[in-house]
């Protein structure tokens, strides 16, 4: 049996649509496999009872027969589903490692990364890499048709998850089919505002990169209460807020210092608007790690 341990992740970062991307060190899902004739799922945990277990419709099906890799698959769930923080991908970049090792596949975390991709098809109706890239590789990642360049980053976040549910799939098909050339020209500065940030470790860059006024006003509209607890959270000491991936966490970040009252006020921000929230006050982590095998 082999059991991997794959991060929580958070995409886009405001500016980066489908190509940035941060492990984040906590929650995570934790898979165990074992080579079987055939592959069959059980899932436990955090939000099980939405997540399929026919291997045509969950994310580890898939990854399995990329790998030509069948097996009995136990994910135990620590990242609720359909929450921006990548929950599907941390399913199959565990199952990524994890059957990439008990079958002795010989490949490498970024040769994994488009095998993992295969499962955020399933969900979502594209391969995007931007979660599964730092939830296999850890840190800051850049995904693009060219590959993934990563970043050791060490930025203190605050993900805080709403009791809200948004499919990815349903998420993407608000983001605007278009841009204006001023549009793309802010992105760019931002988001390479925020590349810059990552390198040299520097909260206040990271968040100034991260405002975007493309995609993210569109998504907004699906989080009760967003603009308030955006504004609580600059109001707290976050340097820059943005929705999670397709949302409906949201993402603060900040000074280590100003972590617990960011955290604070955007939990009180969402209690105000009457949605339920829990907040991770959590950093840029490590990639998926072998636990046994
Ligand atoms: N192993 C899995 N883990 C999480 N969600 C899965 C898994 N397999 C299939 N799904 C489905 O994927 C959807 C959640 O994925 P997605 O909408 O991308 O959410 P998230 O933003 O949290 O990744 C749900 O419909 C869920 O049932
Ligand atoms: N780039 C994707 C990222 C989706 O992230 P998730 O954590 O919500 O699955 C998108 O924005 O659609």
């Amino acid at each position: 049996m082999v059991t991997v341990r794959a991060p929580a992740t958070s995409a886009n970062l405001g500016s980066g649509f489908d190509v940035f991307g941060v492990a984040l060190d906590r929650p995570a899902d934790i898979v165990h496999v074992e080579r079987a004739d055939r592959t069959t799922i059980e899932v436990t945990g955090v939000g099980s009872q939405y997540i399929p277990t026919d291997p045509d419709r969950n994310v580890v099906g898939a990854v399995a027969e990329a790998l030509d890799a069948p097996a009995h698959i136990r994910i135990d769930k620590g990242v609720r589903p359909s929450s921006g923080l990548g929950s599907s991908a941390a399913s199959s970049a565990a199952a990524a490692v994890a059957l990439n090792e008990l079958y002795d596949r010989g490949l490498s975390r970024e040769e994994l990364v488009p095998v993992a991709a295969e499962g955020e098809a399933v969900v979502s109706g594209e391969a995007h890499a931007d979660n599964v890239a730092p939830a296999l590789l850890g840190g800051f990642t850049v995904a693009t048709d060219e590959g993934v360049t990563t970043v050791d980053a060490d930025i203190p976040l605050v993900a805080c998850l709403p009791e809200i549910a948004v499919s990815t799939r349903d998420a993407r098909r608000v983001v605007p089919s278009d841009a204006s050339i001023e549009d793309m020209v802010h992105t760019v500065g931002r988001a390479a505002t925020l590349a810059v940030g990552m390198c040299r470790r520097d909260a206040d860059l990271v968040g100034a990169g991260m405002d975007d006024r493309v995609v993210t006003p569109a998504r907004a509209k699906l989080i009760n209460g967003y603009h308030d607890v955006r504004e609580a959270a600059l109001a707290a000491g976050a340097t820059g807020v943005t929705v999670s991936g397709a949302g409906p966490s949201v993402l603060g970040v900040c000074q280590a210092a100003d972590r617990t009252r960011v955290a604070g006020a955007m939990l009180e921000a969402f209690d105000e608007a009457d949605v339920a929230a829990r907040a991770y006050k959590t950093r840029v982590g490590r990639g998926a790690e072998v636990f046994e095998s």
